[in-house]
């Protein structure tokens, strides 16, 4: 059966792979590219496994391309052996054992189209690459896609501190840290920590006053135009100073009422991929906010990998939308007649 529950199982088993490689080889840029192909050989493994009778397609972020590559053959034998250690150490999938080509075979089942029709996962299997290199701020994103909509979303956040990030800056210093958010299309969205089995309800903040409200936004500054933020929030009346984290850690921390707003101006020429932002998508959208692009539309996940979106992304709650984009509109209007 589809569900949550295998979504979050599924998670929950790749990031023990993030864990383990990120011990292996800690001070290259390396132990990424490990993670990264380990976490979606693993999550499309898994899912074809769970789910025998269902026609697989799976949208995902990376491709074997490198990985064949004769200069690679140590590192693919690296992702190979983590994704075994990791099968081994589940009861259920204890006798599984992977060749580097069924590494390779698992890693390839990612480049579905996705689209409108039919059911699709969209996976990004580490997001906030850069964020997970410094120790900060990552996520493992895995959403379903039913006839172009997004109908179940989970995300994992395993630096996310189980306090709130409302007015902090990545991490705060002290207590519990791995946090897993999941929403169901019509049923809510739920926060649990990492390490634990229970859950709880989770609901966008209610502030209607701009002035009471803190905003996030990418950590690094070539993601998102930071000044265009700064004089959106300016307009609206926000007094507090940007929470800039890395990843979908965003929509995650947001869904729980940490922030009230995130604003996100990609540079000219960017396309938006659909897998940075299907999962937190629902999970804020069922926990009561709104995401829209600046124009104030939906976001619409049934186009295939891109997202074809007007300029940026917003996402608040229900009552400071209409504010927030009027504010956009004319931060826009300001920018485009002083070029
Ligand atoms: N130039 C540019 N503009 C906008 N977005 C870009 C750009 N380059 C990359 N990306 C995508 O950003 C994903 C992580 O972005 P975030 O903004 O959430 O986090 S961050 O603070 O910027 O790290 C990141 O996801 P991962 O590749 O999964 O890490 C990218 O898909
Ligand atoms: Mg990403
Ligand atoms: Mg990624
Ligand atoms: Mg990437």
């Amino acid at each position: 059966m589809l569900g949550v529950k295998l979504t979050i199982h599924i998670i929950e088993k790749v990031q023990k792979v993030l864990l383990q490689s990120d011990v292996q080889s800690k001070s290259d840029r390396s132990p990424v590219t490990v993670a990264d192909y380990g976490s979606q050989a693993l999550v499309s493994f898994v899912l074809q496994r769970e789910l025998p009778s269902e026609p697989f397609s799976l949208v995902a972020e990376e491709d074997s391309g490198d990985l064949r590559k004769d200069e690679a053959q140590e590192t693919l034998e690296r992702i190979t052996k983590l994704v075994n250690d990791t099968l081994a150490s589940d009861e259920s999938y204890a006798t599984s054992t992977l060749s580097t080509e069924d590494v390779l075979r698992a890693i390839d089942s990612g480049k579905s189209d996705g689209g409108s029709h039919g059911r699709h996962w969209v996976l990004d299997p580490i997001d906030g690459t850069k964020g997970f290199l410094r120790g900060d701020q990552y996520a493992i994103a895995l959403a379903l896609l039913d006839e172009g909509k997004v109908v179940l979303g989970a995300l994992a956040c395993p630096n996310l501190p189980l306090a709130s990030i409302g007015g902090v800056n990545q991490h705060p210093s002290q207590g519990e840290v791995g946090c897993l958010f999941f929403a169901n299309i019509g049923a809510g969205t739920y926060m649990q920590l990492l390490n634990s089995s229970s859950a709880i309800k989770v609901q966008v903040t209610a502030i209607e006053n701009p002035e009471e409200a803190s905003f996030f936004e990418s950590y690094e500054a070539a993601h998102s135009i930071h000044d265009l933020s700064s004089s959106i929030t300016k307009k609206l009346g926000v007094k507090a100073p940007p929470v800039r984290i890395d990843s979908q850690a965003k929509y995650g921390a947001l869904s729980r009422g940490d922030g009230a707003i995130y604003l996100r101006f990609p540079h000219k020429g960017y396309r938006e991929k659909i897998w940075d932002h299907a999962a937190g998508c629902i999970v804020v959208t069922e926990a009561g906010g709104v995401v829209t692009d600046a124009a104030g539309n939906p976001l619409d996940f049934s186009k295939g990998r891109y997202l074809d979106l007007d300029t940026g992304i917003i996402v608040t709650n229900q009552k400071l939308m209409p504010s927030l984009l009027k504010a956009v509109r004319d931060s826009l209007e300001e920018k485009a007649s002083s070029l």
